[in-house]
């Protein structure tokens, strides 16, 4: 049996380096990889100290080396490691810009990890003399061969290049988890998983759970002798910003489908309202922005400057209700419905209003119901061309817009509004939205966020099947 279960092989090629096919077809929802990280560190420049078994926040430090911190409720950390910490000499201040290079150059005392890490790309030419690649000099490389770190490591050479293909490393393969308490993120290597080549439209979804073990599945039926691919970015955000997060942070110019399409699949993300006639609008082919309709050509730095407005405008209205509204308003005027930036201000203001509508001590309105189910349904339109198949955002987007639904229904039953037999009706459509909710979120690992939020929906249906038998026999 190999790591995929007999369902892949790993194979290269020049373009992608290695990456996975399935040798067989692969179901919907069926699960493709199970895998445990053999890293988890902080993110570079984070400021938390956290435990560094958990990575819950402490203000405690290991009473034996005095280097890593760890909680009372965790016990000792490794003897091995707390050996080598003992005898560091000049520890960084900063730890979390070294603690997952130390913590590697440890594990790479043992054979086995050293073997599978030696094979994971780092894109050391691509990156030597980067922006990125002077950062960590300054914060990683820089202080760790200011300490003797290298007379207490015995199975590698550490030296500058050593350290750097370390971050590089990172930097391409490391998956994001939730920290354990809180807000933020934590980095991790799976060395399985991030065998997967890179789709903006894929065909897996990577799931980790509370206890750090990943999960990968199908989210839509795989074909014998197709590529296996998840997607390494925001598919929220537009084909330029995506392209450059790839170019920037994995190395490669990506030419999926979606990237290739001046229209993203017809979703239009990146499209421009045309100036010059009702219904048109710009789309970039070979750096021309040129109407669909009307054939009408817009200066590119134009588009550009229009663009990077909106996101500063966006990012100067976070967190604040009214401001997010008007620049939704103002930019609506411009830019395609579709557009990420105005998908980002819609989900920005949608999850304000949940937070609203969450609030025992407040009592939201019709209007405030219609305005979040009116955008979870935007989002939802955009997010059925971005992400067909199963979608963990499509389901919470659907939760989010069946809930408000049916409360509206119920406040205008309840105010004469509507018929018993309307009611009714809303209700019906809100279950079978729920349902569909469940489904997308039914191959969630148990012990995840999404997990407990599939156990919340069929608390939900239940309920919702209830009150829908009781309204049939009035
Ligand atoms: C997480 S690694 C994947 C495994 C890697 N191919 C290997 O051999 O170790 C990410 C790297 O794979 C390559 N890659 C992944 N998806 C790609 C794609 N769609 N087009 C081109 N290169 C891709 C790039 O070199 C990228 O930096």
């Amino acid at each position: 049996m190999n790591k995929f279960n007999n369902k892949c092989s790993v194979e290269k090629s020049d373009q992608l380096g290695r990456y996975v096919v399935s040798v067989q077809d692969i179901d919907e929802g069926e699960t493709i990889l199970t895998e445990k990280p053999i890293l988890i560190f902080p993110v570079f420049g984070d400021e938390t100290q956290r435990c560094c078994q958990c990575f819950k926040e402490t203000g405690d430090i290991c009473k034996s080396c005095a280097k890593f911190p760890i909680c009372a409720s965790c016990g000792p950390h490794n003897d091995f490691e707390c050996q080598i910490l003992q005898k560091l000499e000049k520890m960084p201040r900063k730890l979390n810009n070294v603690f997952g290079v130390i913590r590697c150059l440890v594990e790479m005392e043992n054979d086995e990890f050293s073997e599978v890490f030696n094979t994971m790309e780092a894109h050391q030419s691509e990156r030597r003399g980067t922006a990125i690649w002077k950062i960590h000099h300054n914060t990683t490389v820089d202080p760790l061969l200011g300490t003797n770190i290298k007379s207490l490591i015995k199975n590698a050479e550490v030296d500058s290049d050593l350290l750097q293909r370390i971050c590089g490393v990172f930097v391409v393969n490391s998956f994001d988890i939730k920290v354990p308490d809180g807000v933020g993120c934590l980095r991790s290597l799976f060395p399985n998983a991030a065998l997967l080549a890179h789709d903006c439209v894929a065909n897996t979804i990577v799931s980790i759970d509370d206890n750090f073990q990943m999960k990968i599945y199908a989210n839509r039926d795989i074909k014998s002798g197709e590529l296996v691919t998840y997607c390494y970015t925001n598919p929220l955000w537009g084909t330029s910003k995506r392209r450059e997060s790839l170019l920037v942070g994995k190395y490669f110019h990506c030419m999926c489908k979606r990237c290739e399409d001046s229209s993203e699949l017809g979703s239009h993300m990146s499209s421009i309202l045309c100036p010059s006639c009702p219904d048109g609008s710009l789309i970039q082919r070979n750096s021309n922005w040129r109407c669909v309709e009307c054939n009408t050509i817009e200066d590119p730095s134009e588009i550009e400057e229009l663009v990077t407005d909106a996101e500063l405008s966006l990012t100067e209205s976070e967190g604040n209700l009214r401001l997010l509204e008007t620049t939704l308003r103002r930019y609506s005027k411009v830019l395609h419905k579709n557009h990420h930036v105005l998908v980002e201000l819609k989900q920005d203001i949608s999850a304000i209003l949940r937070n609203l509508i969450n609030d025992p001590t407040f009592n939201p309105n019709v209007e405030l119901l219609q305005r979040k189910a009116q955008l979870c349904g935007e989002i939802l339109d955009v997010l059925k061309i971005v992400q067909p198949g199963i979608s963990v955002m499509k389901g919470i987007a659907l939760y989010e817009f069946a809930l408000p639904t049916s409360d509206i229904g119920r406040m205008n039953f309840d105010s004469g509004k509507i018929t018993k037999d309307e009611l009714k009706r809303i209700l019906e459509k809100t279950q079978k939205d729920l349902k569909e909710a469940a489904r997308m979120l039914s191959y969630e690992p148990l012990d995840s966020s999404e997990g407990q939020l599939a156990r919340n929906i069929a608390m939900d249906l239940k309920e919702l099947q209830e009150e829908i038998k009781d309204i049939r026999s009035w």
